[in-house]
């Protein structure tokens, strides 16, 4: 079953083979139960869950605790009694939004972060979604990668390949992974002149409203001290506002170089997951959702955090300890 290889032919050639099947674009994404799009009125809402919920905001969400916001994006906190049952709610919410893309949009585009999150994917290649996703639609990217070699152990690209893509059938042509023959500005540049070709092409979408690519769906991690991506707190590159993709060489968790989307990009995004069980992300968690404030009060950069759509938390009990 396994399709992806760590000795995948750089990005560039990778892009070539998918530019020579671009997906049919159909009908506009108007049958998922999606947040009001009015700005004056639109809604934030919180809810806890303790297992198996359903995909989207909906008006029997939004019935139960709706606030004015003055953003019109969507978020939602779901808590779970378990990793097992986080595991399995991260399935169905990705696999229902792979079901919804790849019908209306002929291509879904899916961007994943390193650390736990591949664990925590791990139900996708479990029956009954590797059987029914279609992952012929699936587009795959990373939202950052250490610049190592594919095969190295620091790779997020080999963590993805071991734990995820090795399992499922996405084609090769599908899988962005960095160029890693390149320095850490190269393979940056690199990455985001892919993008370029595959928002041309109508692969990836693109924001309206930001003109940035616009991911269908964003699977993040967060560190213990609220980074997201490679955008680590007090970093310059939190600010950057106009690359798509950038690099950075004094990276506070090893290894030291890696490439990141901006905030521009993942904030273009069409739904966020955002994936962070365990203890050490008690205070962060905190932070962001309870009103708790960092250690020297600066903004977390999981508080910058805010798709297009809708984002969506998916703790344990343990992130949620302190909320
Ligand atoms: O390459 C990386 O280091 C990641 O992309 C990084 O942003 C990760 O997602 C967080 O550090 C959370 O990692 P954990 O889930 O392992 O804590």
């Amino acid at each position: 079953m396994a399709s992806a290889s760590p000795s995948l032919p750089s990005t560039l050639r990778m892009l070539s083979s998918t530019l020579q099947r671009p997906p049919k674009i159909s009908s506009p994404l108007l049958s998922l139960s999606l947040p009001s799009k009015t700005p004056a009125l639109s809604l934030r809402f919180t809810q806890i869950f303790s297992g198996v919920s359903g995909l989207h905001p909906t008006k029997k969400h939004l019935g139960l605790r709706a606030l004015a916001s003055a953003t019109d994006m969507a978020s939602e906190k779901r808590v779970f009694d378990s990793g097992e049952d986080l595991a399995v709610s991260l399935a169905k919410y990705t696999a229902d939004l792979s079901d919804h893309f790849a019908k209306n949009r002929g291509a879904f585009t899916v961007v994943l972060s390193g650390g736990s999150l591949i664990k925590c994917l791990r139900k996708l290649v479990e029956p009954p979604y590797v059987d029914s996703i279609d992952w012929s639609k699936w587009h795959v990217f990373w939202v950052d990668e250490r610049v190592v070699p594919k095969d190295h152990v620091d790779s997020n690209y080999k963590l993805a390949y071991d734990g995820f893509l090795s399992q499922v059938p996405i084609l090769p042509g599908h899988v962005y992974a960095i160029n890693d023959a390149l320095s850490a500005e190269g393979a940056a540049e690199d990455y985001e002149t892919c993008l370029k070709h595959l928002v041309n092409t109508k692969v990836v979408d693109v924001s309206a409203t930001s003109r940035f690519p616009k991911f269908d769906l964003m699977l993040l991690g967060m560190g213990p001290d609220g980074h997201v991506a490679s955008l680590f707190p007090g970093h310059p590159l939190l600010n950057e506002s106009q690359k798509w993709v950038t690099y950075i060489k004094d990276s506070p968790k090893p290894p030291p170089e890696r490439i990141t989307f901006t905030f521009p990009v993942i904030n273009s995004s069409a739904y966020i997951a955002l994936v962070a069980p365990g203890a050490s992300k008690a205070d962060a968690v905190y932070t962001a959702l309870g009103g708790g404030s960092s250690q020297n009060s600066e903004t977390l950069p999981v508080q910058r955090v805010a798709p297009e759509w809708a984002l969506t938390w998916f703790l344990d009990k343990d992130a949620a300890s302190k909320l």
